[in-house]
């Protein structure tokens, strides 16, 4: 882009010519008969037009009755803030809401040129002052300002249709590029209000996890990033198989094995915005569909703890019972003794009252939420994501996470050798150690989550050094076996016992004597079982 321009400059010199005797027209047109008034308009307008070749479209910043901030605008401005900013010689800089970096933009009554598949165009920006002052919510709309597009009247196809076509795509993406990601969350509808976009509350994304410092397995790390990633370019793709641009993740796995993280990690992968939607708090389905419209493309959207959201497992959970009920009768009185056994335990009965009491509120169904995911409603605005995570894959519906609905399904395990590596190089600097052959042995023998241990690789003071952080896994995972041969020798030797009293058939089990926790009795009850079926 270069400012001024020789060509429409001599035309503009010839313009305001026209308009200065437009003005002295308008001066004698007091003294016009008002019948002719009209007439004369017409043909200076037509005058002017025959003499001036070129075509001037305007975008206004606010646009409609109630002055909402025009898009096209807000995409101009960003398009000439990034082709301008070499070029222009007057440039204002403002920090714009919503944007992560200082924005430069053509000064008022700035013009610049810039050439379209060989053709002229010229850029102006500008602002009207209007006389009168008026009422307004937004105090600085006084000044109307907007931008003029000039051109040459014989290239009117190809910048209508082609060249502004490419100036609102390029500012669109400018504007993602540098915008401020946020985390969204919704708001209860109670706080909702019909003008409003009140149905999600953000705050500024700012998550530093990356597939880089994400301990899994390399290749299946990769291969979620590929899968990303092509997502996020297969808009055409998309459209030519006929699905709705989105994809849905099924996350799970037992707690901390990076769930979270691995979210945080594809937002800033993709440079997305996240919804964290919180089920308990929608009230129906209704809702539900009203918060995905308000959703925006490029973002995550993740529901965290399926399981736990809502009971969508309840109308199932009741057919099922309906038919034990009918096929045995001892079922029947086994399943009753079990629930009278948990209403006993006021640990399960306190957790079964909260998990209701939260349930309570939420008449979101099975149903709505499939809705939610793949209906109608769910191709609006496209390029989005769906997060389910889960630590009990075996309690979600089946439908729920079909493939097509979580077209990925991916399983965060516990810490396996290659991830601790890849930990101890972000926690430690570590890339080898003495240790690591005594680490390998016991990850292999016993189950750590990756957050356990990242913890211990955390230095506690400034003192500690890697050595202790080692010597502390080694530690911690030693521990964690040593308990795990003692629950084994136990539940051998209560096996053991289990079979003796089964053999002698005294009647002096371990219950009786009294002195036995319930988990022996369990686990003794099993074993004379197991003698009752020999
Ligand atoms: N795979 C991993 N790679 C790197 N850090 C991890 C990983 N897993 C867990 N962590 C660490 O442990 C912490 C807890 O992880 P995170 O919250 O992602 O677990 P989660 O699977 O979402 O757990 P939950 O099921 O309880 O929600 C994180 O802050 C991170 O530092
Ligand atoms: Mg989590």
């Amino acid at each position: 882009m270069a400012t001024g321009g020789g060509d429409q400059t001599w035309w503009a010199s010839l313009g305001s010519a026209l308009a200065g005797l437009m003005f002295i027209y308008a001066m004698f047109q007091q003294y016009f008969p008002y019948e002719l008034r009209g007439h004369a308009h017409k043909y200076t307008q037509k005058l002017v037009t025959y003499f001036y070749p070129y075509i001037q479209i305007t975008f206004h910043e606010l646009t409609g009755e109630k002055l909402k901030r025009s898009d096209a605008y807000f995409a101009i401005q960003n398009y000439l803030a990034d082709h301008t900013t070499a070029t222009a010689k007057r440039l204002k800089a403002d920090v714009v809401k919503g944007s992560k970096s200082l924005v430069l933009t053509m000064d008022d009554h700035e013009q610049v040129m810039e050439e379209f598949q060989g053709i002229k165009i010229w850029w102006s920006s500008n602002k009207n002052t209007p006389k009168r002052p008026s009422f307004s919510f937004y105090p600085k709309t006084e000044e109307r300002r907007y931008y003029t597009l000039t051109f040459h009247k014989r290239y009117r196809d190809v910048i209508t249709k082609s060249y502004i076509d490419k100036v609102l795509k390029e500012g669109k993406a400018i504007a993602v590029r540098n915008r401020e990601r946020k985390l969204y969350t919704n708001n209860p509808s109670d706080s909702w209000y019909e003008y409003q976009s009140t149905k999600w509350s953000h705050v500024q994304f700012e998550h530093p996890a990356n597939f880089e410092t994400l301990a899994m397995a390399e290749n299946e790390k990769e291969a979620i990033k590929n899968d990303l990633i092509k997502f996020s370019k297969g808009k055409e793709y998309y459209t030519k198989i006929g699905k709705p641009w989105k994809r849905g993740y099924l996350l799970y796995g037992p707690p901390g094995t990076g769930k979270s993280t691995m979210i945080a990690a594809m937002a800033n992968l993709l440079d997305y915005d996240i919804y964290d939607l919180e089920l308990t708090t929608v009230k129906d389905n209704s809702e539900l569909r009203k918060l995905l419209i308000e959703t925006t493309s490029k973002s995550i959207i993740i529901i965290e703890d399926i399981d736990c959201s809502i009971d969508l497992t309840g109308q199932r959970r009741k057919e099922k019972k309906k038919y034990e009920s009918s096929s045995s009768s001892s079922d029947e009185e086994s399943s009753s003794s079990e629930e009278d056994d948990k209403k006993k335990d006021p640990v399960e009965k306190k957790k079964d009252e909260e998990e209701k009491k939260s349930k309570k509120g939420s008449k979101v169904t099975l149903s709505g939420l499939l809705n939610f995911i793949d209906g109608i409603w769910s191709a609006c605005g496209g390029e989005r994501i769906i997060v389910f995570t889960t630590n009990f894959v075996d309690k979600l519906d089946p439908a729920l996470i079909r493939r097509g609905r979580m077209d990925r399904h991916i399983e965060m395990s516990y810490c396996c050798f290659e991830a601790f590596k890849l930990l101890a190089r972000n926690y430690l600097d570590l890339e080898g150690h003495e240790l690591f052959d005594r680490i390998e042995v016991l990850l292999g023998e016993k189950e750590i989550t990756p957050a356990d241990v990242a913890e211990c690789l955390m230095p506690k003071s400034e003192r500690e050094g890697v050595e202790s952080c080692l010597r502390e896994l080694v530690k911690v995972l030693e521990k964690l076996k040593k308990k795990k041969q003692g629950k084994k020798k136990a539940e051998e030797e209560d096996e053991v016992n289990g079979e003796e009293n089964g053999d002698g058939a005294s009647g002096e089990s371990s219950s009786e004597s009294g002195e036995s926790s319930s988990e022996d009795d369990e686990v003794a009850g099993k074993g004379r079982k197991r003698n009752g079926k020999r």
